[in-house]
C-alpha cells in the first residue's frame, strides 16, 4: 500500500477548463481526499489560491504571485514589493497603453508584489519598460506578469515545505507555463499538461496527453495510493 506524494499544483491552465479561468469542479474532492500535503503555485493574486484552498477544504499551502507571496499557513512571506511593478506600468500608461483590465479590476486590486497585464496589450513596450526598471515580464499564457526577477514559485515551494515538513523528493508537479519550471525543477515527478507552453514541456518529465484539469485528473490517478 502505497500512500499519495506530497502534490504541489498550478492553477490556470492546469485545475482549469480549456476555455477561460473557471475552475473544472472535478478537481476538487480528488485534492479533498489527497492524503498528502497539496501545495497550490499560482502567479495569481494571494487571495485566489487561498480561497481555492478554503473553499477545497484543504490546508492553505500557497505560493501566490509566482512566488512574490508564500503563505506556510502560519507564516506568510513577501519576497518583492508592489512599487517597482507600479512604476513600470505607470511607464506603460505614460507611452499611452494600459493593464486593459478597466479601472475598477479584480486582476491587480489584491497584488502585493506584481503586476499582471492583459494578454491583448502590446508585449514589446512592456518588456523593453520594464527592462529598463530591472523587472521581467512572464507570460504564463493568461498574463503577461511585470515582476522582479528573483521571485519564482519554486523558490516559495522550498520555503514550505521546509516550514511544513514536505519532501519534495517524493513530491509531484503538474502544470502548463514557463513560470511552473522552477516548481518542476524542485520535485521529484513532473508533470506537463498538453496545452502546456515549450518551456514548461521541456522542463517536464513527462508532457501528458491529456490537457487542463483532464491531465491534472490523469496524474492523481496514476501517482496516488495503491488502492
Ligand atoms: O495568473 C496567471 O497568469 C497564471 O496563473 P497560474 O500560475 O496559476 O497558471
Ligand atoms: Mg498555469
Amino acid at each position: 500500500m502505497t500512500t499519495d506524494p506530497p502534490l504541489v499544483l498550478d492553477i490556470d491552465g492546469t485545475l482549469t477548463r480549456p476555455e477561460g479561468w473557471g475552475i473544472d469542479p472535478r478537481i476538487f474532492d480528488p485534492i479533498r481526499d489527497w492524503e498528502a500535503p497539496v501545495v497550490i503555485a499560482t502567479g495569481k493574486a494571494f487571495p485566489y489560491p487561498v480561497a481555492l484552498c478554503h473553499f477545497a477544504g484543504i490546508p492553505e499551502l500557497v505560493v501566490a504571485e509566482n512566488g512574490g507571496v508564500v503563505y506556510t499557513g502560519d507564516d506568510v512571506f513577501f519576497t518583492a514589493d508592489r512599487e517597482a511593478a507600479q512604476a513600470v506600468v505607470e511607464d506603460y500608461r505614460a507611452a499611452g497603453y494600459s493593464p486593459g483590465w478597466g479601472e475598477e479590476n479584480t486582476v491587480n486590486r489584491w497584488r502585493e508584489t506584481e503586476v499582471a497585464v492583459n494578454l491583448d496589450q502590446p508585449l514589446e513596450p512592456l518588456r523593453e519598460i520594464a527592462a529598463s526598471h530591472g523587472l521581467e515580464v512572464v507570460d504564463t499564457g493568461y498574463a503577461y506578469h511585470v515582476k522582479a526577477t528573483e521571485p519564482n514559485k519554486g523558490d516559495g515551494l522550498e520555503t514550505i515545505a521546509e516550514h511544513v515538513g514536505i519532501d519534495l523528493e517524493t513530491a509531484v508537479a503538474v502544470g502548463d507555463s514557463v513560470n511552473d519550471v522552477s516548481t518542476f525543477e524542485a520535485v521529484d515527478r513532473s508533470f506537463a499538461v498538453n496545452n502546456a507552453d515549450e518551456l514548461a514541456r521541456a522542463a517536464a518529465d513527462e508532457v501528458l496527453e491529456a490537457s487542463h484539469a483532464d491531465g491534472t485528473l490523469a496524474v492523481l490517478e496514476r501517482v496516488g495510493r495503491a488502492v
